[in-house]
């Protein structure tokens, strides 16, 4: 371990922990504007029960703060526990269960006469979930004292939010401080209606009645490919049209090549540097006219139903931001500086709303380092460390740069390998695709980023973000005892063959 300490203390700083400079920095007062004493008044408002919003909310109470949270939606959780996170997990794991007994089962002595899907039974599955999780949510607020008003909030001044009620009335709630976590909503593409049954956006693939028996998927990001996976896992034909060159543009390439090598292994189909030009519904089914990115022949291509998911916008409709002043920019996020100050005074905004990744995690941490501000106190969100899954099967998860991003900043770097083929876990399981790949500084041993694709990257994924955060140099990890046998010893494994050489390959 001493090498490793040395070489952590060689580790040269180009790579900053901190990348908050990300938002921008040009409001630099600190905002708070004191706390309410047994007043009407609250401490925090928070416009949006998301992950941003309500973590936010509690941390704020936890704080001592008094605090008020509005959620116009009737459940919180926002479009995470509602309609995105949750909901795709449960039928991605529901799927995956069908997809296992189907077709690996038998191989594992496992004989079943017949497997059939079915499907309102795996909805209920899906909405049981989500309903235990929303109302926990709304236990949580109980008991941490927040205030729960259930409505539309929109801005009568910096300090004021005049709220329409889901239950018809109208109420103001005051704040000294007012935190927007009003999130994101589905960005539609021109000339395409969503209409949530033939076209449907991420919340229509969620709820569908029927197993379509094609569906095409505008766009292979993060929702295109994980519900893309749901419905292949079910039966459908699946059909990813990609404007770009290469699916997830944010994975590192040689991950992202095995990972669509592997979804494609599974029959998902993908037209690459591709654009839909328009949608036509007049018939039974749907037809799309498709036309190479760079522009030439047009092609046409039928789908029972078309999931749109080309990425998310963030929703700031009804707020009325603009009787008060404050800024976004060009896509409509809110613009804030390093303590999520807006430019006007009082008013703070976190999550899917500002610029970063859309992700439950980041909103959250947002959430509590806003509030840490709030109540004086010191925040931090790393945005370098943000880490990130594609929850299909296998999973990719992810965290600091990619190799491409390291070539770029120009640091001589190594790189270590280990595939779960030579995993005793993996291959005592028998589910031994994909790869652990390690990228560390040369000079100093540095983990600068960590890619796994594997079952469950999601989980594996933290050992090495922990890492990230303490500037760990690879020879850390590989000198930590793992148990045996685990997947994670894969991770192990790859730590070794970056500064040295791997033991079971
Ligand atoms: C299908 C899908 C799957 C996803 N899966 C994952 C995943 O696995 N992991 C992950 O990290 N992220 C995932 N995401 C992204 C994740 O859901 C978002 O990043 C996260 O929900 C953002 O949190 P937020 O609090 O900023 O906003 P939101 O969750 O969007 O919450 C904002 C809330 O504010 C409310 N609101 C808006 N305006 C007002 C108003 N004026 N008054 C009152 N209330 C208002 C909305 O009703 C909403 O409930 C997924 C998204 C989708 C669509
Ligand atoms: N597992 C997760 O963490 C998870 C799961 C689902 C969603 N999310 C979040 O939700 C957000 C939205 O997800 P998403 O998949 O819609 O967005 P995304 O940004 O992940 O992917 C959108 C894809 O659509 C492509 N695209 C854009 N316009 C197009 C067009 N006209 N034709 C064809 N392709 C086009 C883009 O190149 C990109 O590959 C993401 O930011 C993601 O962070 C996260």
């Amino acid at each position: 371990m001493a090498m490793a300490s040395i070489a952590r203390r060689k580790a040269t700083t180009f790579l900053s922990s901190s990348s908050s400079s990300k938002h921008l920095c040009k409001y630099s007062w600190i905002a708070s504007r004191g706390f309410a004493s047994g007043s009407d008044e609250n401490d925090v408002v928070v416009i949006g029960g998301g992950p941003g919003g309500y973590v936010a909310a509690i941390k704020a109470a936890q704080l001592g703060l008094k605090t008020t949270c509005i959620e116009k939606r009737g459940t919180l959780g926002g479009t995470c526990l509602n309609v995105g996170c949750i909901p795709s997990k449960a039928l991605l794991h529901s799927s995956h269960m069908y997809h296992e007994a189907k077709h690996s089962f038998a191989s594992h002595g496992v004989k079943l006469a017949s497997v059939e899907v079915d499907l309102p039974a795996m909805m209920a599955q899906k909405d049981k979930a989500v309903g235990n999780l929303t109302k926990g949510i709304e236990g949580l607020l109980k008991k941490n004292k927040v205030s729960y008003v259930k409505g539309y909030g929109k801005f009568l001044s910096p300090s004021e939010v005049s709220v329409d009620t889901i239950e018809g009335g109208n109420t103001i709630v005051k704040g000294k401080n007012i935190i927007i976590a009003t999130g994101s909503d589905v960005k539609s593409l021109p000339g395409i209606t969503i209409d949530e049954e033939r076209i449907v956006s991420s919340t229509g693939a969620l709820a569908l009645k029927e197993i379509p028996k094609k569906l095409v998927v505008i766009g292979a990001g993060y929702i295109g490919l994980e519900m893309g996976s749901v419905w292949g896992r079910l039966g459908s034909e699946v059909v990813v049209v990609e404007f770009a060159s290469e699916i997830v543009p944010s994975m590192d390439g040689e991950i992202r090549k095995q990972f669509q090598r592997s979804l494609e292994k599974q029959k998902m189909k993908f037209m690459l540097k591709t654009k839909v030009v328009s949608v036509d519904t007049a018939g039974n089914g749907v037809k799309l006219t498709l036309e190479p990115a760079a522009g030439g022949d047009q092609t046409t291509l039928e789908a029972d139903v078309v999931l749109v998911s080309a990425g998310r916008t963030p929703f700031t409709s009804g707020l009325q931001l603009d009787k008060i002043g404050v800024e976004t920019d060009k896509a409509g996020r809110i613009l804030v500086n390093e303590r999520f100050s807006t430019n006007v005074k009082g008013v703070y905004a976190i999550g899917d709303v500002i610029p970063g990744p859309m992700l439950a995690h980041k909103a959250e941490e947002d959430g509590v380092a806003c509030v840490e501000y709030i109540a004086g106190k010191e925040g931090h969100v790393d945005y370098d460390l943000v880490p990130g899954v594609v929850y299909t099967h296998p999973e990719v998860a992810s965290v600091g740069k990619t190799e491409e991003q390291v070539k770029t900043l120009g640091v001589e770097y190594r790189v270590g390998k280990f595939p779960f083929m030579a995993n005793s876990r993996a291959k005592a399981i028998d589910d031994a695709e994909g790869i652990v790949k390690i990228l560390a500084e040369k000079e100093t041993d540095k983990i600068l980023g960590v890619h796994i694709m594997s079952p469950n990257a999601g989980e594996l994924i933290h050992e090495a973000v922990l890492a990230l955060h303490y500037g760990a140099s690879s020879e850390d990890i590989a000198r930590t005892c793992h148990a045996h046998p685990t997947m994670s010893e894969a991770l192990k494994e790859a730590a070794m063959a970056t500064y040295d050489k791997p033991i079971h390959i």
